[in-house]
């Protein structure tokens, strides 16, 4: 069954620190033989393990199983031979310590595609075999030595190899334990497997059908032994175990499920390190939200607050009648007239409270252009003393919302004049007025008081000093226009003369404002992000350096490189899905406590998280743990499992 050729293997060869581990070794081995490798350290033993095992290539000669050449077999052809042909066991176990017997035997079956269940039943009945089921569930870590090296035994026979190799076996057990572990080796045997094992312990020759003494790589000894032991046990009947299938296992969960026990595992170093990467996404996630609500609340801006058929006509000078008629000459404006705004106070049981006072449009225009919306009472009519406050003062003054009870109160109010020209004193007029309304808050939030037309211009001509119908000195009329498509064609026309502010202007103002504040934090939260990329790769490197030992018994059990690779992969992105859903969360918190804090200052929620804005932080944070693992992964995709497996 088995037939080694010519064997040589020389380690660095061609160079002065050349050795020749083994010289022209010749052997046969077939089923059902206890083979026992002795020979004193360095003589190559190990050597010899390793390349019956594929994990090393020989220098010379081949090695046939079943007639097939396996020194010729390529990497993954090499790893399923591992998976299918091979059983291995170890002198340190090998054994996961933080998983439970059972499934440190399911390890065993990891690369073959079969349901958990069908895995459990098989790995429970192997440990049945080596009469340790009442352990199944205990972990690695709790049990003795025996037990330990028993549930390694079972993982190496729950693939039904055709080959178990065992390596000094008994190397770390006392010496009733190592009678047990060599008496399950041998009914093993009897079963018909191949079994090798190499060994120091003489008793193993107690049980071995075959000696094979190496020294200084070469065979000293090749001899069948007498059935000493066997003749006297009752032959075994071959536990009955359905074929195992040939194809490699395609379950991506698999690495996962052994990443998330190594993070449980391991779960306040994860939890510290995803602090960073926590607050690196809710911070990811708030800006995207902000980002969001900004586009929402413009879209909401260009239609409810600014009037996009109105601009602002801006002089160097003062502007007079001849501008207002020279302006409303254009057919496509329908009014010009000249607006102002006054500073307002209120006086309120001892208490001033100051506003902005701007004056409405006259009644017959109400219908055709923006209008502060009411949301409680009506606007004033012209040419009254009436008054409507925007909703923000009306808070005030009543501590709380009811802004019915407001309707129809007096109040008394302070003006005055603002002069751009600084050319005329002003005083402050005093004149009671009737509370109409109530109206929504302003775009920036801030306390508004709204005039009827005229009242306004007579409070400025009061503030000034100016007779009743005096012109008031300005350098800015608005304009009306009868369309909006027209504003383009308006500014082209009127670019020379005035400054024309267009309600786009106001509206960018306002966006490059919120968007430096979201730049600032999503610089911050990139920057953040950034760290924590630095600390996953951290952290993923020392539990790649941790995990050698699982690393070299993947291997061992048929793992190719890129099985590898995927453990590590896994992790990260269980991390970042981990990290990801914590920092989504806390951006709905802080969404929770900011919201509230904006509102209260301008009408809308600014934070506003969508099914976009939540997957795509989710598909972030997923890509930079991803990019995070890669030096990790390959590095330990890279390591020599025969490295990783040495004896210790
Ligand atoms: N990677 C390597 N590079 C160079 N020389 C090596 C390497 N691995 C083993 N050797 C050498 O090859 C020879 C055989 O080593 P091997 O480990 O196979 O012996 P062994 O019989 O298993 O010894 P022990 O029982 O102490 O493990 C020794 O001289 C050893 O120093």
């Amino acid at each position: 069954m088995l037939q080694i050729r010519h064997l040589k293997k020389t380690y660095q060869p061609g160079t002065q620190a050349s050795v020749i581990a083994l010289n022209d070794i010749n052997l046969a081995f077939d089923q059902g033989e206890f083979v026992c490798i002795l020979g004193k350290s360095g003589s190559g033993k190990s050597t010899f393990l390793n390349l019956l095992a594929g994990l090393d290539y020989p220098t010379e000669g081949e090695i046939l199983i079943k007639s097939s050449n396996i020194s010729q077999l390529k990497d993954r052809e090499i790893a399923n031979f591992r998976k299918d042909s091979i059983g291995f066991i170890f002198q340190d176990f090998q054994l996961l310590e933080h998983l439970t017997a059972v499934e440190n035997v399911e390890l065993g079956l990891m690369m073959f595609p079969l349901s958990q269940r069908e895995k459990r039943k098989r790995a429970l009945q192997a440990l049945q075999e080596v009469g340790l089921e009442m352990r199944a569930s205990s972990r690695a870590a709790t049990l003795s030595g025996g037990e330990k090296q028993r549930v390694a035994i079972a993982r190496a026979l729950v693939k039904d190899p055709d080959i178990v190799i065992a390596d000094e076996p008994s190397g770390a057990l006392d010496s009733k334990t190592s009678e047990l572990i060599f008496s399950l080796l041998q009914k093993i045997a009897q079963a018909g497997k191949l079994v090798i094992v190499v060994t120091h312990d003489n008793d193993a020759l107690r049980y071995a059908t075959h000696l094979v003494e190496l020294r200084d790589g070469v065979v000293i000894t090749d001899q069948m032994l007498p059935y000493q032991q066997l003749e006297a046990l009752p032959a075994e009947p071959k536990p009955q175990r359905p074929a195992l299938p040939k194809q490699r296992s395609s379950d991506p969960l698999t690495p996962f499920r052994l990443s998330a026990k190594q993070i449980l595992e391991k779960k306040w170093r994860y939890v510290l390190v995803s602090i960073g990467m926590v607050i690196g996404i809710a911070g990811l996630a708030s800006a995207l939200n902000l980002n969001n609500g900004i586009a929402a609340y413009m879209a909401y801006a260009r239609q409810r607050i600014v009037d996009d058929s109105k601009l602002t006509f801006i002089k160097q000078g003062q502007m007079n009648f001849n501008d207002s008629l020279h302006i409303e000459h254009d057919p496509r404006v329908r009014l010009v007239q000249d607006e102002y705004e006054l500073n307002g106070k209120i006086l309120w049981h001892q208490q001033e409270i100051d506003l902005k006072l701007d004056p409405l449009l006259q009644q017959k225009y109400w219908g055709l252009y923006t209008t502060p919306r009411v949301i409680a009472g009506s606007l004033p009519k012209d040419g009254t003393d009436e008054i409507a406050l925007s909703a923000t003062i009306a808070q005030r003054l009543l501590g709380g919302s009811d802004f019915q009870r407001l309707i129809g109160t007096k109040i008394e109010l302070k003006s005055l004049a603002l002069d751009p020209f600084n050319a005329y004193p002003a005083r402050w007029n005093e004149q009671t007025f009737t509370v109409t309304g109530v109206t929504e808050k302003t775009l920036i939030g801030e306390d508004h008081g709204y005039l009827p037309y005229a009242t306004d211009k007579d409070l400025v001509r009061r503030s000034q000093f100016l007779g009743k119908n005096a012109d008031i000195p300005t350098n800015q009329l608005s304009v009306y226009l009868a369309n909006s498509q027209d504003v383009p064609g308006i500014v082209k026309t009127f670019r020379g003369e005035y400054t024309v502010v267009t309600p786009e202007d106001v509206l960018k103002d306002l966006t490059n404002l919120f968007q430096n504040f979201t730049l600032i934090i999503l610089s911050a939260s990139l920057l953040i992000l950034f760290i924590a990329v630095l600390m996953i790769g951290i952290i993923l490197y020392i539990s790649v350096l941790e995990r050698l030992q699982e690393i070299g018994l993947l291997i061992s059990l048929g793992a190719t490189r890129n099985d590898i690779k995927k453990l590590f992969l896994a992790e990260a992105l269980l991390l970042g899905l981990f990290a990801s859903i914590l920092g989504i969360v806390l951006s709905l918190i802080a969404q929770l406590v900011v919201n509230p804090l904006i509102t209260a200052y301008m009408n809308y929620a600014l934070l506003q998280p969508s099914v976009v804005t939540l997957g795509s932080t989710i598909a972030i944070a997923m890509i930079v743990s991803f990019a995070a693992s890669l030096i990790p992964a390959s590095k330990a995709a890279r390591l020599s499992a025969i490295e990783l497996l040495r004896r210790h």
